[in-house]
């Protein structure tokens, strides 16, 4: 795992935690004027995902390392990006596997998995490395679902 420094997110609560994993995927931009990433190809991303909250939950946790791995490896790794048509689709470009979508919908997935929690703890940032020169840090707006 790459150790690396990341941006950090203003947000009102006590406690903040972050998870890092990776996954390996491939995918392609159905869009013609996205170039030679239009053609399928396959990175090793690397996540992290930023967690924050006021109350812990009865384990004395904001949520456990692991569900968030599970959320997101479990889901992802070895697979077609493409192929999650539950997130994304060639035929609307909000819903192209581009490094910003995939890190929204990372977010979106964290979210729902934390709203099922007694002490709902929110996702405040993700931060996603698609490759070694090219990252994206996506922050969720309060009141907004995107
Ligand atoms: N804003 C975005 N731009 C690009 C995305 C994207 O998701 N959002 N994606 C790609 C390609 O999918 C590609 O995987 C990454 O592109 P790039 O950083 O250009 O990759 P390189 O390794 O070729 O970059 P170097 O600077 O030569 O290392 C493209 N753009
Ligand atoms: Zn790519």
């Amino acid at each position: 795992m790459i150790q690396q420094i990341y941006p950090s997110v203003a947000h009102p609560y006590r406690y903040e935690l972050n998870k890092d994993l990776q996954f390996a995927a491939a995918h392609y931009v159905p869009a013609d004027a996205a170039g030679k990433c239009s053609r399928m190809h396959g990175h090793t991303y690397f996540v992290n995902v930023t967690i924050a909250g006021d109350e812990l939950n009865a384990e004395g946790f904001l949520v456990n390392f692991a569900e968030i791995k599970q959320l997101i490896h479990d889901r992802f790794d070895h697979s077609v990006l493409n192929e999650h048509e539950a997130y994304f689709q060639d035929d609307d470009p909000d819903r192209y596997p581009t490094t910003e979508i995939v890190a929204r919908t990372i977010a979106e997935i964290v979210q729902d998995g934390l709203d099922r929690s007694d002490n709902k703890p929110r996702c405040v940032q993700v931060f996603l490395r698609e490759t070694p020169t090219s990252y994206v840090v996506y922050r969720p707006q309060a009141g907004r679902t995107r």
